[in-house]
């Protein structure tokens, strides 16, 4: 092919049938591709022919083709390869296996007795897919998900599967510590590390954009899953419970079922975490009435879950992509750090040098419409009740005397008083939690815990002499009178 015409440094590459081309970014760096021939898709999400699409803020990921396909890649990453060995194929029969499910479930839901090609004895009422995805640590846990949720929504039969993250270090689409899930109308593009689960419209659930989600958000408020067990297990129970009201029950959307991504800590560890992962899944099985889980990479771990669920649910063990980044403890932070950028100010990545920035697109949107402007507000400090939930506030249990007990649990709220200065809340992210139930009579202590997030703000300034704080926000709606929990996320504006 000529390159006469062609963006400063740019290459094209020929994929064969089932091949990828895998890139990742390094920091401040973009990529952009276009599709010159044949059909490619990105972890599920297809490729419109000849628009450029643009990665940034540290992305990894792969063009995948299932058929060849040419594509056009400016500049050259400094890591990229391309590898005919991808587990795509068993990726997609698994597909096809969920597909049969939701088709079975749908019919049965609208009350056709009988299924095309299937005998009387065989029909039976059947239940949607509801997938538990579990895994080591970088094993492709959630771009499993994205793919099986893209090729969901892709197959044409008007589905919407809810994608459920439970994963606090993720983020999702709001900040990291959140856990949330969406119905999912349209395929998940993957465009940069800070927005694992796609658009950008989604990381300002405050604000209203015409193609927003709207996930089911709740706050549990550090990276770590472990941190709080207890909390973490009371969040996806609260979030299982809500999915159905919360989510549209047209039969198509019903059939199309839920797919859960796990954080890490679902995969083997030493004795102690054992029961806490155990009782993360169980809460994951029984919130989500999962009937299918897949354990990705991991022999030991499948073993384990057929043993203990096999005769209630099925198993299965899918093969681990070569391709998944190892990601570091130092890269997490830095993504932490990107995705609460992004949820304020939205995605801007500029176009690599040669590519005119009205021929760019982010996940086939215009890029203009990725940047979202912040408003910094200064409030009184009593305008916003603020709480944390236990844990932070407690000593290890080896700190305190012998035969002394802990006088806070774990799922304790906190009152916190910004007016002191040991508050340790200056540059905190705080999650503003939806009211609390009008009816006196309804009232509960730990109700906070059990409140939705209707967004996040981030304290940037503290006048203690004059009891005022500075929040930035992701749009211009008053907090006074609102209540807010805060994790241990610190982030600066830079
Ligand atoms: N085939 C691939 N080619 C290139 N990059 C990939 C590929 N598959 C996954 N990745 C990248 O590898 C990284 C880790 O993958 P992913 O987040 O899916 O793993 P995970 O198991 O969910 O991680 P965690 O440990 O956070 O639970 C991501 O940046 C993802 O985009």
């Amino acid at each position: 092919m000529s390159t006469q015409n062609l963006p400063p440094d740019t290459q094209v590459l020929v994929l064969k049938p089932e091949s990828e081309y895998r890139f990742e970014l390094d920091p401040d760096t973009a990529l952009a591709i276009k599709l010159v021939r044949g059909k490619a898709e990105i972890f599920g999400a297809e490729l419109v022919p000849g628009k450029y699409y643009l990665f940034g803020v540290e992305c990894k990921a792969a063009v995948f083709t299932w058929k060849g396909c040419t594509i056009e890649i400016s500049p050259e990453p400094s890591t990229e390869y391309d590898s005919e060995d991808t587990p795509m194929r068993a990726y997609g029969n698994l597909h096809i296996a969920l597909e049969k499910m939701r088709v079975r479930s749908l019919l049965s839901l609208s009350g056709s007795s009988l299924a095309p090609g299937e005998s009387q004895s065989t029909t039976k009422p059947s239940d949607p897919p509801r997938v538990l995805v579990i895994g080591p640590a970088n094993s492709g846990k959630t771009t499993l998900c994205k793919i099986l949720v893209n090729y969901c929504v892709r197959a044409g039969q008007g589905w919407s599967p809810i994608l459920v993250n439970v994963d606090p270090n993720d983020g999702g689409w709001a900040v990291p510590g959140a856990l949330s899930a969406a119905a999912v109308h349209d395929p998940i593009h993957t465009y940069s590390a800070a927005t694992s689960l796609g658009s950008a419209a989604t990381t300002a659930p405050m604000s209203l954009a015409s193609n927003t989600l709207f996930p089911l958000v709740y706050w549990y408020g550090h990276a770590d899953s472990k941190r709080n067990p207890k909390l973490m297990e009371r969040l996806i129970r609260n979030i299982g419970e809500n999915l159905e009201e919360r989510f549209d029950q047209k039969p198509e959307n019903k059939a199309s079922g839920c797919i859960v991504d796990t954080p890490a800590l679902f995969s083997s560890g030493p004795a102690a975490t054992a029961e806490a992962r155990q009782r993360l899944i169980r809460a994951c099985v029984d919130a989500f009435r999962i009937n299918t889980i897949l354990v990705v990479g991991q022999e030991k771990l499948s073993a384990e879950m057929k043993k203990i669920y096999s005769k209630q649910l099925t198993v299965i063990k899918v093969p681990k992509s070569g391709g998944v980044v190892d990601l570091d403890n130092t890269f997490r932070e830095r993504v932490h750090s990107h995705q609460i950028h992004t949820y304020m100010y939205g995605t801007n990545i500029r176009p690599p040098p040669g590519i005119p920035s009205n021929l760019v697109f982010v996940a086939g949107e215009p890029n203009s419409d990725f940047i979202l402007s912040p408003a910094s507000t200064t409030v009184n400090i009593g305008d916003l009740s603020i709480f944390r939930i236990g844990t932070e506030a407690m000593a290890p249990v080896s700190a305190l005397p012998i035969g002394a007990k802990r006088v806070v649990s774990e799922m304790q709220p906190i009152p916190v008083d910004a007016s002191l200065s040991g508050s340790g809340l200056l540059n905190r992210v705080l999650a503003i939690m939806a009211p609390f139930n009008p009816d006196e009579n309804e009232r509960y202590d730990e109700e906070v815990l059990d409140l939705t997030v209707r967004g996040f703000v981030v304290v940037t300034g503290l006048d203690l002499k004059a009891k005022r704080m500075t929040i930035l926000k992701p749009n211009r709606d008053s907090i006074a009178g609102k209540t807010a929990v805060v994790g241990t996320f610190e982030w600066l504006d830079e």
